[in-house]
């Protein structure tokens, strides 16, 4: 947990997000320089034991640049063509700068849409913890050839903030062209000042941040704030710090007043609970009866099959469902046992789950720990 500056000198895992206002030049294309002195104060880092994970834009400005497709707004197919050609570019660019460290990279393209399903999410997780081991620096981009609603709003602030779930970090970092949160946009205000440490985010905040300064950012403050916003809720801290100041990451890890911090108080199991409710997506909805929806809401019951009378939805074992009491729905939660199987052993005591399927894995079809109350009644 972070609390406070001083924290932040235990982080173990960060995942610093590197804007395309920072990567990519209107003549130049990839600005190599910048990547260079970016990688060596990360691999300075990793030497001394800290966890990196690298979530890189760029992608379609490089391949703008590539093209020629400067003056004008692409359409969707061609900004996903602009994705494909500029994003080995900048893989290469990472390869390249990490390997003068004797670090290989692996490249990760994920869509927010995969990190919502529980089993997509935990391949990701587990790619990563390989990774990790290996000492390989994985370098994650949104797969923007798949992606239509995302490369719209180029949101790759909030896919920085669920990969910061998806490891498990200490820290999201988005390193962009301004020195973190100001009170008014300082591309315009000059007498605009820094905010920096947030403990909640509120709507004065939000009102402060607004659109991208350069031709090439896209989300501006109000996605890094939105992304703050869901890693700090699910108990990750973050941070928006400069990426052009030679040293900010170094001052900001040190625990020196660099950039804007968002706190984070959040434990463990809090942590999980909204992992459930605000990320995943359910795949299918179980409805119980009365008793059962009594037993979960009032005597902090697991849920067992005897109370389920119907299976709505496929799914697969530990995907997130919905339940639905008699009055709506009234919780959320990691199912133990397929759809089919549920339909199967719905209405039957737990003891006779071995001679209806076969097997007996669980006595509660989700288990406390594994479940949300979403309503009172
Ligand atoms: N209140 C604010 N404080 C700081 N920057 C702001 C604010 N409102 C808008 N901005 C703009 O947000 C820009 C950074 O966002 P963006 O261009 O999307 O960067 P990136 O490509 O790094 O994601 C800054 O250059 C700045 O012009
Ligand atoms: N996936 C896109 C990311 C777009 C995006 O979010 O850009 P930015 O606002 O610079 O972080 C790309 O690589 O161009």
């Amino acid at each position: 947990m972070i609390r406070s500056r001083t924290d932040l000198s235990r982080a173990k895992r960060v995942v610093v997000k590197i804007g395309s206002s920072l990567l990519a030049d209107e003549s130049a294309g990839i600005c190599q320089d910048v990547i260079d002195r970016l990688v060596d104060e990360m691999a300075g880092f990793m030497a001394e034991g800290l966890e990196v994970v690298v979530v890189t834009s760029g992608s379609v400005a490089l391949g703008r640049v590539d093209q020629g497709w400067l003056d004008r707004e692409l359409s969707v197919h061609e900004k996903q063509a602009a994705a494909a050609i500029g994003q080995p570019k900048l893989m290469s660019a990472y390869a390249d700068a990490f390997a003068r460290h004797d670090r290989s990279v692996a490249q990760m393209l994920l869509t927010k849409d995969d990190l919502r399903h529980r089993r997509r999410y935990l391949n990701a997780s587990n790619t990563s913890e390989t990774l990790f081991s290996a000492g390989v620096v994985p370098i994650v981009n949104e797969n923007d050839t798949v992606v239509v609603a995302e490369i719209k709003f180029g949101d790759n602030d909030s896919l920085g903030a669920l990969v910061s779930l998806v490891v498990d970090a200490d820290l999201l970092v988005m390193l962009t062209d301004v020195e973190g949160l100001f009170d008014k946009n300082p591309a315009r205000h000059s007498d605009a000042s820094r905010i920096g440490i947030i403990e909640h985010i509120n709507e004065a905040h939000i009102a402060m941040a607004g659109d991208a300064g350069s031709s090439f950012g896209t989300g501006g403050m109000a996605s890094k704030l939105m992304a703050a916003r869901v890693a700090t809720k699910s108990g990750v801290a973050a941070a928006i710090i400069s990426g052009s100041k030679v040293g900010a990451l170094r001052k900001l890890l040190a625990g020196q007043d660099e950039g804007t911090l968002f706190l984070c108080g959040i434990d463990r199991q809090t942590k999980r609970k909204h992992w459930i409710t605000e990320v995943l997506h359910p795949a299918g909805e179980i409805r119980v009866d009365a008793g059962a929806a009594k037993a979960l809401l009032k005597q902090g019951s697991s849920l067992l099959p005897v109370g389920v009378i119907a299976v709505d939805g496929v799914f697969d074992k530990g995907d997130c469902i919905e339940i639905v009491g008699p009055n709506g729905i009234i919780a959320r939660g990691l199912c133990n046992y397929t759809a089919e199987e549920m339909r199967r052993i719905m209405g039957h005591a737990s003891g006779d789950i071995e001679s209806i399927l076969g097997f007996h894995d669980f006595t509660s079809v989700i288990h406390r720990d594994n479940l949300v109350l979403t309503s009172d009644n």
